[in-house]
């Protein structure tokens, strides 16, 4: 078996079998259509007047099959009657066929305006999905981006902001269709009220076939979602700007087609075997609905031969019979689709149920920050292992970060840098031990407060494609007019040098995603991510690997400047290089996640540790 396929059967034995029994319970899927009124209201809550006018008109049009099957009923019984009566006069019939004439523009112009509204408001409604999406997804915890479930949620969350529209206009419809039939049904009713049962006998088969598939299909594209996300993942590696360069070198087209070959083979085959037997089915369904109806007629066509009931009654009863045929049947078939439709919304309600934990919460008093910092950080036995796995990624770990110091933290790859800064900035908190600021936990500040006094810019930092200016301006949004303050930002981080050669200057768009963007050399993209720590006024500027991409001139400059501009805040620098490393007030040295040593450079040296080793490993490189 090839690793591929070995990976693959992984997957496949994970995943609920879609043909076998449901995912979900037919009380989970009645129990969904509880998301309804939540989901009406916040339809109603994207535009009152426009859901008004929506209700309005389908009301309106909600009537009108049943006046125009009575109008064609009384033109019927017209023309006989005429016909029957030499020299009659054609005025009544000519006014009837205008009343029908008129009704059917009419019923035109309601149906426009409702798929109007239905655009327009399911256009905005979209739109509020998605900014709320994004909002709701900036208050989550990093660690449940970091989680698989997580992102299934979110990205069936993201596939609904836009299918909900039609979920909208089907609600609203279904709503519309059952007062059509209500109309109608009482004419039938009066007739015979024996009519209505047979409806229903012809009907309630094709409902029940249809909410049997829709479940299926509901499970098969649910149990699917990992799958799916992979297959956009490889859509998206395969074809774009970003990974072209290592696909073409490595020569990864063909892995990456295989894989997506065969997931997407094994989808479609699921998919085709349940449409396949829905097609059989529904064909079915289909034909005992038509031998209700055609019983239906002959009873009706037996009762006008018989005298009991005119020629114009006869086409109206048989009119309402076909047309409430095919509206039950919609409307059945669409209260499944929209039973369907609620499921998926729970997905889209699950997503915004997901709380954040690291937030300011009442059951903690809230500490004000200190302005400024006086005694520093304080790591007291501090554990972290990341969701999902069972390694601790740092652990013990106790020392103080005093206030003003420029601390830098060595150690090998994977040793525990990064987390160890994102624990401090509250991007995690820790799994055990406490952090502790001027003596005070630091859950007890507001998380809000305790990022604006950090700032951090991270080795995997963002290459935003935005303007030059704007992607200073990010480390302090809120100043992205403040020309003076980008430009001096710029000029701090070395960035200047670099937009002083871009075509556009600051406004210049930079990276290739977008017509007319100028792409930079890593470095010149580290200058400007630099650039964002001084654009704010943090009291704890955190560098993690800043200047892996500058030449040596560079670094050097960086370095003398940051500690000039960084005088009396407290900073923490990650490094691979010891030139830069040896800058610092104290030096911390990690190793597995687990604390090794502390102390200046000098102090480290003497004392012939870890340190020392690795100063010494490096400095026999440069010889
Ligand atoms: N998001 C994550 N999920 C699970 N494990 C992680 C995650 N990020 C890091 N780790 C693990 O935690 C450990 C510490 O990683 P960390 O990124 O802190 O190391 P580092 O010292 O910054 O390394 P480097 O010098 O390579 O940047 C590593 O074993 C790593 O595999």
């Amino acid at each position: 078996m090839s690793w591929l396929s070995k990976k693959f059967a992984k997957i496949s034995a994970k995943r609920p079998r879609p043909d076998g029994k449901p995912a979900l319970s037919v009380r989970e899927r009645v129990s969904a259509l509880k998301n309804l009124p939540e989901f009406l209201r916040l339809i109603w809550e994207t535009s009152p007047s426009l859901a008004l006018a929506n209700i309005g008109l389908r009301l309106l049009r909600a009537a009108l099959p049943v006046a125009m099957l009575y109008v064609a009923r009384l033109i019927l019984d017209t023309v006989i009657g005429l016909a029957r009566t030499p020299g009659a006069s054609f005025t009544p019939i000519i006014g009837l066929v205008g009343l029908e004439f008129g009704l059917a523009i009419f019923s035109d112009v309601l149906g426009r305006g409702v798929a109007l509204l239905d655009s327009l408001l399911g256009d905005l409604f979209a739109n509020r999905s998605s900014v709320r999406l994004m909002e709701h997804a900036g208050q989550l915890d990093l660690d449940q981006f970091e989680d698989s479930v997580f992102y299934d949620k979110l990205e069936r969350a993201r596939r609904q902001t836009l299918s909900r529209t039609v979920l909208m206009s089907q609600v609203l419809s279904q709503a519309q269709d059952i007062i059509t039939m209500l109309f109608l049904a009482v004419g039938l009713a009066a007739f015979n009220p024996w009519l209505l049962l047979l409806l229903l006998v012809a009907v309630v088969p094709a409902f029940l076939g249809e909410s049997h598939f829709n479940e299926r299909s509901y499970s098969l594209v649910h149990s699917w979602t990992p799958e799916r996300r992979e297959l956009d993942y490889l859509r998206q590696t395969g074809a774009s700007d970003e990974t072209a360069k290592e696909v073409k070198i490595f020569g990864l087209s063909g892995f990456l087609i295989e894989r997506f070959k065969m997931l997407s083979d094994e989808f479609y085959q699921k998919n085709k075997a349940l449409v396949v037997r829905r097609a059989g089915w529904g064909a079915l369904f289909a034909a005992i609905g038509a031998g209700g109806y055609y019983a239906a007629y002959l009873y009706i066509i037996a009762q006008a031969i018989r005298g009991h009931i005119s020629i114009g009654q006869l086409t109206f009863l048989s009119g309402s019979f076909a047309r409430m045929r095919t509206l039950l049947e919609g409307i059945l078939s669409r209260f499944s689709s929209v039973a369907e439709g609620a499921l998926y919304l729970q997905d889209f309600f699950d997503f915004f149920h997901l709380q954040p934990r690291i937030v300011r919460t009442d059951d903690r008093p809230v500490r004000p920050f200190p302005r400024p910092i006086q005694q520093g950080f304080v790591f007291e036995n501090v554990g972290f292992q990341y969701r999902g796995s069972s390694k601790w990624a740092v652990r013990n770990l106790s020392f103080t970060l005093r206030a003003g110091e420029k601390l830098a933290l060595v150690g090998e790859n994977g040793a525990g840098k990064t987390t160890l800064v994102k624990l401090l900035s509250r991007l995690y908190d820790p799994s055990e031990g406490r952090i502790l600021l001027d003596g005070h936990d630091l859950r007890d500040y507001d998380p809000a407060e305790l990022r604006q006094e950090i700032g951090v810019i991270f080795q995997d930092f963002v290459r935003f494609q935005l303007s030059a200016g704007q992607n200073l301006a990010v480390g302090r949004i809120e100043e992205k007019e403040n020309t003076d303050r980008i430009q001096s930002a710029a000029a701090q981080s070395l960035a200047d040098t670099v937009i002083r050669k871009l075509p556009g200057g600051y406004e210049q768009m930079i990276g290739r995603r977008f017509a007319g963007g100028v792409d930079l050399s890593g470095g010149e993209w580290q200058k400007i991510a630099l650039g964002r720590a001084y654009m704010r006024e943090a009291q704890l500027l955190i560098l993690d690997e800043p200047t892996a991409a500058l030449d040596a001139r560079a670094e050097h400059e960086v370095f003398q400047r940051f500690a000039d501009l960084t005088q009396g805040k407290t900073a923490v620098l990650i490094s691979h290089r010891f030139s830069t490393v040896r800058m610092a007030d104290r030096i911390l040295v990690i190793e597995n996640g687990q604390f090794v040593e502390i102390g200046s450079h000098e102090e480290l040296l003497a004392r012939n540790g870890r340190y020392s080793e690795l100063f010494a490993l490096q400095a026999a490189g440069y010889r």
